[in-house]
């Protein structure tokens, strides 16, 4: 893993612009990609840049189950208002929230998977390590599947909504087989309620208990993180 270490969140976003512009330069032109707080300033550099993506794919780790895609807190209405309105790709994945048929909604995002292997894979962190909803106990051998989200990120994700009755309690999300078939990964972290899980993923063993700790074991991941994020890490 390379990890690098930024003054502030702002910083490491626009080192992650680079990322992108290189990929697309390299005609690597398939984006798999995040949403949460932490992407955001990465989006909004992102569409004041010059960078073309209208021949690029992009496609979402993960969305709410039971959420439809016009609903304010989807990810898919995220991902519309942050990124995809003012930046448009020329075609843009994410799993259906609405879709209560889920075998058919995890065949038809692994099929999209399949037919269009991610270039680079962009990542944030919960709390307690889960990357996209990939929560501690995650089998590393998982595609796309709906899972059930642990009661920290429902507590996490509650701020969005307006009465924690609100957050859903399942998602559909990539699998961690999904997310290490990427050719490239980037992840970002910031801010100090990151510090614990960045140093459990990066300095301690590879296990389920901290899902992303699985990246260990991807050939070309990069860490981008500012001070507070990195504040535990053995220097
Ligand atoms: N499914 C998302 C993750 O993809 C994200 O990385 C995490 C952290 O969110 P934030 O960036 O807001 O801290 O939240 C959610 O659980």
């Amino acid at each position: 893993m390379d990890i690098q270490i930024f003054e502030n969140a702002h910083e490491a976003s626009k080192k992650a612009v680079d990322f992108f512009e290189k990929a697309l330069e390299k005609n690597q032109n398939v984006f798999g990609l995040a949403t949460g707080s932490t992407p955001e300033a990465l989006y909004e550099q992102l569409i004041d840049s010059s960078l073309d993506f209208s021949d690029a794919i992009a496609i979402n780790l993960d969305e709410y189950y039971g959420l439809p895609a016009n609903h304010p807190q989807s990810y898919a209405y995220f991902m519309e208002e942050h990124l995809f309105n003012a930046k448009p790709f020329k075609k843009t994945y994410i799993p259906n929230g609405e879709n209560t048929n889920v075998s058919e909604e995890i065949d038809r995002y692994n099929t999209v998977l399949a037919e269009n292997p991610i270039d680079l894979q962009l990542l944030g962190i919960g709390q307690n390590g889960h990357i996209g909803f990939n929560e501690p106990g995650s089998s590393s051998t998982e595609k796309t599947r709906l899972v059930d989200l642990t009661q920290e990120t429902i507590m996490a994700n509650s701020r969005f909504f307006s009465d924690q009755s609100e957050v859903p309690t399942q998602a559909y999300s990539m699998g961690l087989a999904s997310i290490m078939s990427a050719s490239q990964i980037l992840l970002l972290a910031f801010g100090e309620n990151k510090a614990e899980a960045i140093k459990a993923m990066i300095e301690g063993p590879v296990t389920s208990e901290v899902p992303a700790s699985i990246l260990q074991n991807h050939p070309n991941v990069t860490v981008l993180l500012d001070k507070e994020a990195a504040k535990l890490l053995e220097k």
